[in-house]
């Protein structure tokens, strides 16, 4: 049986460190970070997402700005809204929600956003500086992976990752900061040959394909620690539930740690958006940013080099 990996818990003491952070840089430097969420349309897990970020913002005592525009609003308006909130001095991030409707180009709004208050870190420019191993805004999802590995591993370095997935928000990045790590990286995809296979030789197995329990558990290696990024709701027994791209009974009898869905990765995307925002307003408004919160959030060992 493996290790459950709780990123339930391990979210709430981030959050917790941050709001303690917010607290200190609203006292001492009367700045109060600030989040801008913008939501186009009305899919209903979206508002579920929107609202949840904009809870846990305001409860680690920052500031929530919430954008709600009709699925057909034109695309100047929604680029008009974003070019006020680059210039808008109590707004530090500004989160577009994806996916956005046809009418709407996504990498042209991704780009209207200043990179230093993209708290995705989906702008060219972030995406460039965190593939050259550079400083820049990690996007949450990976960054929030990252983390529980840490916390379970500790040092990565030469463990065999296999990011399963390929989509800008997860899989590339997140291939980026393993290989920062130091790990040895496998992308795979849809168009992989014996994915199965490739699954198997996995120390670190990172499942983003967005396939409903595509990785059972003769995919993994025994042992193997299993990140679960998939988010998909599925009717049982009459009611609604959510479940990954892993097959959590199959996987658990093999792999050697696994994070569960709900109460993994979700979490830690969401306390991993207000790392970002409150490391933005730092930079932002010259403030160094505080190193207790950094080894927390990388589980005490900061001190890796190349
Ligand atoms: N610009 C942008 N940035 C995003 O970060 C972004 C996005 N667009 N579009 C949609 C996806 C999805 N996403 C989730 C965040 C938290 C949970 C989460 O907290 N999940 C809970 C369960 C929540 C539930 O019950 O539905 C959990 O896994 O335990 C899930 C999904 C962020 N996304």
């Amino acid at each position: 049986m493996s290790t459950l990996i709780d990123g339930k818990a391990q979210a709430t003491r981030l959050r917790e460190e941050i709001g303690r952070q917010v607290s200190r840089l609203r006292q001492h430097e009367l700045v109060t970070p600030g989040l801008a969420v913008i939501l186009v349309g009305e899919d209903p897990a979206s508002q579920v997402y929107v609202r949840n970020k904009a809870t846990q913002a305001r409860e680690a005592g920052m500031s929530s700005f919430e954008y709600r525009l009709a699925d057909s609003v034109p695309q100047t308006k929604l680029l008009d809204l974003i070019e006020r909130l680059n210039r808008d001095p109590e707004v530090h991030g500004i989160l577009v929600q994806l996916p956005l409707p046809p009418q709407v180009d996504e990498s042209r709004v991704i780009q209207a956003i200043h990179p230093d208050k993209d708290i995705d870190g989906f702008h060219p420019i972030n995406v460039g500086n965190i593939a050259t191993g550079g400083h820049g805004m990690a996007p949450c999802t990976p960054l929030g992976c990252l983390m529980l590995l840490k916390h379970q591993l500790g040092d990565l370095s030469g463990k065999h990752a296999v990011v399963l997935g390929r989509s800008n928000i997860v899989g590339k990045p997140m291939a980026s900061l393993l290989l920062q790590k130091h790990c040895t990286v496998t992308v795979a995809h849809s168009r992989t040959r014996q994915l199965e296979e490739v699954c198997c030789q996995a120390d670190i197995l990172v499942a983003a394909a967005g396939r409903t329990r595509l990785v059972k558990g003769d995919w993994i290696k025994p042992g193997a620690t299993v990140i679960d990024v998939g988010i998909n709701r599925i009717e049982a027994d009459g009611r609604m539930r959510l479940v990954g791209d892993v097959d959590f009974d199959s996987a658990r009898e093999v792999a050697g740690a696994l994070t569960p869905v709900p109460g993994g990765v979700g979490p830690m995307t969401i306390a991993c958006l207000l790392l970002n925002t409150l490391e933005a307003t730092c930079r932002q408004h010259r403030i160094p940013f505080p190193d207790n919160i950094m080894s927390l959030a990388w589980g005490g060992t900061s001190s890796e080099t190349t």
